[in-house]
Formats: C-alpha cells, structure tokens, sequence
C-alpha cells in the first residue's frame, strides 16, 4: 500500500476504500442519503402542508393526510436512526484502517536509510507523518463527504427551485459564488494561523516536558532552572493564546458576516420566489417549504465552507508529507534479520583512504582515513569529541554507505557483504546504547534474537556481575525494568550500562564494538568489565572507543583520531615515545587528574 509515490485527494478515498471497503461503502451511501435529505424533506414538506390546506379548505378527505405523514415519519426515522448507526460502522473501520496503516508505517520507517533517522529535518516529517495517520485519513476521507454532502445538497434544492422558477436558481448560484470564495480564503488562512500556533503549542509542549518529565527531576531540583523556565514557557503560553485568540475572532467575524450575508440571501429569495408564487408556478406548500430549506442550507454554507476549505488545506499539507516520507530512500534489507553464518572467524578489518561527510553537510568529518586492524589484538580508537570516532562507526557498520574509499573486512569489501550479514558479524554497544522497557531478559535476549538460550543469557548476566540483583528480584530474569510499568524496576545508570554490555556479551557476533562501555561505571567495575573481555579476546575482536585513556592503556593498540584521520597508531608504551605525541598529552592530561585526584583522597 505505501509506495514511492504522491498521494493526492484520490487516496483519502482510494486507501479507505481497499482497507475496509465496506464500511467506505457505506459511509458513501450514507452521504448520499443524507445530501438527497434537504430535497426530500422540501418535497413531503411541501406536499404535506398542500394536502392540510386543501383539507382545512374542505377540498380533501382526512385520510389523506396519513400519506405525507408518513413520509415525514420516514424522514424523522432515517435523519436520527442512521448517523448512529454509521457511528458504530465508523469505529470498526478506523481500527482496521488503524492497523493497517501503522503496520506499513512501522515497516517503512524500519526500512529507513539511517540518515533520515539522523537528519532533523527527515525526523521531523516522520514525527508529523506517523502521528495518528489514522486521524488524518478519516479526517479527510470525512471532509471530502461532508464537501460533497453541501454541494449534492445544494444542486438538488437548485433542481426543484430550478424547475418552478428558473432565473430564481441562477440569483442562487450568483450570490452563492463570492461566498464560497470568501470562505475558501478564510479557511486557508485560517489554516496557516493555525500552523503558527502548533509551532509555538510544540516548543512550549517541550518546556514543559523539561519542567515536568520524570527524567529531569533530579536535575531540575539540583539547578533550581525551574522558574527561568517557567517564565519562558509563560511567554510562549501567552503567544499561542494570541494566535489562537486570533483564529478565534477572525471565525468569529466570519461566522458572523456569513450569518448575516446567508440572512440577506435567504431574504433576497423570499423575495424573488414571491412572484413564482403570485403566478401559480409555486404551490403554497412548496414556496414555504423552500424558503425553509434554503434558509438552513445557506446558513450551514456560512459556516461549513470555511471550515471545508480548512481542512482540506490541512489535507492537503498532510498528503505533501505523507508523498515526502514515502519516498524516502530505504535501504535494502534494512529490516530483514541477522543472516546465520556459519563459521565466519575474523581476520583483518581495513579502512582504505576513507573519506566521508553527513549527507547535505559540507565538512568531511573523516578525510582520507587509513588504518588495519587484526585479529588475536584488542583495540581502542581515542580522540576529542566530535573527531569522528562514532562516525566511524556507523560506517562500519553500513549505517552510511556514502564514503569515497573503501573498507575491508577480512579482505572482502564492505559494500558485497549484504546487511544481515553484517549485522550478523558485528555487534555494538553505542554511546547512547538503548533502555528497553521490557524484562531483563529479553533486555539482553535482543543481542541474538536468531536464538533463545536462557542458561548464555544467565550467563552473560553473571559476567556482567548482575546476578546478585536478579537474584534478589521477586520475578527474576522475567522483572520488567525501566520506568513505564508501575512495578518494574527503575535500574540505575550503571546497571542500565552493564544490561547493554550483557546484550553484547549474549550475542554471537565475531566483531564487538563499544564506544564509551564504562561511561557509567565505577571504577572498579570499569577495571573488571577490561579484565573480563580481555578473558574473552580469544574468540571475539573486540575495538572500544573511549575517553578514558586509563581503558586504553590496556588494549594492545591505540589509534588516536584527528582532523579525520588516524593520527597516531601504535601500543600505550609506543604513543608515549612519540614527542610531543597527541596521545602522551591527553595522557598525561589525565594522569594529572588522576593522581589529583589521589591527593586530594589521601589527604
Ligand atoms: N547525522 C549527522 N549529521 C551531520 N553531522 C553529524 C551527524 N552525526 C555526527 N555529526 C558530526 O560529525 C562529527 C563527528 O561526530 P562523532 O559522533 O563521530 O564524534 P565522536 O568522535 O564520536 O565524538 P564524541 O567523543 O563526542 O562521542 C561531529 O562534529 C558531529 O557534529
């Protein structure tokens, strides 16, 4: 259903109408029904008051008011049965409708090319796009109905004012012009407000997660930010009341205008039909009837149009999204799962004058970047922030396949192996490594989901010293941790890190990476988490990127990341020879600190 194409008007009907042809069906029968109601209703009306007069005048017999009578009990029964009834058929189609376009929703943005994921403006369509997709497709798949709904209304009461008294029609349809273009200009601009002040409703909507979110609590009370905050939140408070305030009183005046322009028209009709009448080209009956008729249909002109016109605007804008997000380019496989490799043992890994910027940035973040690592070595990629260590990556991973260059694994290039082979081969802890708010383990099942092993899960658990808190939990590996359940089991920092290395540990991938593994771990587990893969170095490669030179110290090779390129490679003892070494300065930078820090310990 969701193809690289633009979606237009059509497809707010078109999609319903494969989804849940039924109740699209039926929504339009109904529309039909209730358009042709205005017309139905004049006629009985008029047929009914025609028939008492010619009763009260002693012209026909009683009986033959039971006629009309019913006709009119028809029209009570279908105007209040039926709305409820298509309520009911509504609901049932808006949940299908509901799955259905958020699964091909979710599979589309799985398939995503990483960099829509990264690029803010991308981001943002997807947040604007997959919101409430639902809401906007009946919202429109409505509004065209309701559209249709006054204009099949309007021509059928045109055919019977049409059919006693021609010219009278066209005076309808003159007057009616300039109003329908009045209310189509006050329903866009209506809608552009209306942008201006989601913009301002989504900045303020921030602030107050800051000042209200869970998360922020503890700093929110250590910087006691809150009332600069508030007084910023304040503000833009006060500028979407003035927008809205704004919307407000222009459809107020609108409203107003129109009510009186409708009164006028109405006005104007009673008059011009009153000779049709004199002449006998009207009945009694149906001169009344009309001008009742009229009178309400130009009166929901008045205001339906313009909140039409504005909903289609907003249609229109959505259907623009929904087109970009659509064609957002997807990479192949992005949402197959890890491919099963038998046997694949690491051998080399081989950056080759690698060159590589953000797609639509300008600066190369790595610039001819060459290095080789081998397997039965432990590495660390050090360098200050943003030089371009994650960047690496994400390259490495085929997160971005636009780099100039090329990259080795095992002497095969990069760009032939598939991407469930790669996920297969490789694992990562990243930096801002996710929270699962799911159970302990399935937290670290995620690592392999190919395989479902509780006693290398158990494992894994022990080897990241967890054991002692699952044990101690009343549900155990099955505890719920994170904030979302109300008696799952908020972990801290630390525990949340050692949970995202447990899922490193669970999976069976050649090539480990962990950039920044012990951010959030105390030194003594940071010095054991070392000990522990250097343990493990035998069957798995394992690259750390981290900050902490003290880390680094003990991986057989440093390689320090500047200006986009490795800058210096060698072991802890070699960088330390270099003179005047980018390293030894961050080393003995740190080791400053450390020992610093030790007096101040000491004393
Ligand atoms: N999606 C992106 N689009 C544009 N620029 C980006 C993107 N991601 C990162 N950058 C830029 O690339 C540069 C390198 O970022 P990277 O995350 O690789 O640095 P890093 O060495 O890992 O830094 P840190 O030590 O702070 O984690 C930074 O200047 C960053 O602003």
């Amino acid at each position: 259903m969701l193809t690289s194409r633009k979606y237009t008007e059509f497809d707010l009907i078109g999609i319903p109408l494969r989804v849940i042809p039924v109740q699209t069906v039926a929504a339009v029968g109904y529309m039909l029904v209730d358009a042709l109601m205005p017309a139905y209703q004049t006629l009985v009306m008029a047929y009914f008051i025609n028939t008492a007069t010619h009763i009260v005048n002693g012209r026909a017999e009683y009986s033959l008011i039971y006629k009309p009578l019913a006709l009119i009990m028809g029209y009570v029964i279908v105007t209040h049965l039926l709305p409820s009834l298509m309520q009911l058929v509504e609901l049932t189609g808006r949940n299908r409708l509901n799955v259905r376009l958020k699964r091909e929703m979710v599979l589309k943005r799985a398939q995503l090319e990483y960099q829509h994921i990264e690029n803010k403006e991308t981001a943002e369509l997807i947040h604007r796009v997959c919101g409430d997709p639902v809401g906007h497709f009946m919202g429109g798949f409505n509004n065209i109905m309701s559209g249709l709904n006054l204009l099949i209304g309007t021509a059928s009461l045109l055919v019977i004012v049409m059919s006693s008294t021609f010219i009278t029609g066209i005076v309808i349809v003159l007057v009616a012009v300039p109003l329908f273009y009045i209310a189509m200009k006050t329903g866009k601009a209506n809608y552009v407000l209306g942008m201006d002040a989601q913009r301002i409703r989504r900045r303020s909507a921030d602030l107050a997660h800051i000042l209200t979110s869970r998360e922020n609590a503890e700093e929110r009370t250590l910087f006691g930010y809150s009332p600069a905050l508030r007084d910023r939140y304040d503000k833009l408070y006060d500028q979407t009341y003035a927008v809205e305030k704004k919307i407000q009183i222009r459809s107020f005046i609108h409203l107003k205008s129109g009510s009186i322009i409708a009164l006028l028209i109405g006005i104007i009709i009673v008059a011009l039909l009153l000779p049709a009448l004199h002449l006998g080209e009207l009945t009694i009956g149906l001169y009344i009837s009309l001008v009742t008729a009229i009178f309400s249909l130009v009166q929901r002109m008045s205001w339906q149009l313009a909140e039409t016109m504005q909903e289609h605007a907003r249609m229109k804008e959505y259907l623009k999204d929904f087109s970009a997000f659509a064609g957002l380019s997807e990479k192949m496989d992005a949402a197959a799962l890890p491919m099963e490799i038998d046997g694949f043992v690491f051998q080399s890994l081989e950056f080759r004058q690698v060159s590589f910027r953000y797609p639509d940035t300008e600066r190369y973040i790595l610039n001819q970047c060459s290095f080789t690592m081998v397997s039965g070595k432990s590495y660390a990629i050090v360098g200050e922030n943003g030089a371009g260590k994650s960047t690496l990556i994400k390259l490495l991973t085929g997160m971005y396949d636009n780099y100039e260059g090329e990259i080795y694994i095992n002497n095969r290039n990069l760009r032939e192996y598939s991407y469930p082979e790669l996920k297969s081969i490789i694992a990562v802890v990243f930096q801002n490594y996710a929270r699962y708010a799911l159970t302990i383990q399935d937290n670290v099942r995620l690592g392999d989901i190919l395989r479902l092993d509780e006693e290398r899960i158990r494992h894994s658990i022990s080897k990241m010293n967890l054991s002692g808190m699952v044990q101690g939990l009343e549900y155990g590996l099955d505890t719920y941790v994170g904030k979302i359940k109300e008696n799952s089991l908020d972990l801290s920092g630390g525990q949340w890190q050692r949970l995202a290395v447990a899922r490193l540990l669970y999976s069976s991938s050649a090539i480990h990476i962990m950039d920044e593994p012990t951010a959030a771990l105390d030194p003594i587990e940071e010095s054991r988490l070392y000990e522990m893969f250097s343990s493990i170095r035998a069957d798995r490669f394992t690259i750390y990127i981290t900050h902490r030179l003290g880390a680094a110290r003990i991986s057989d090779e440093i390689l320090v990341v500047r200006n986009g390129r490795i800058a210096e490679q060698g072991s802890h003892e070699q960088l330390l020879e270099i003179p005047d070494g980018i390293y030894g300065k961050m080393f003995a930078s740190q080791k400053s600190w450390y020992e610093a820090e030790s007096m101040v310990q000491h004393g």
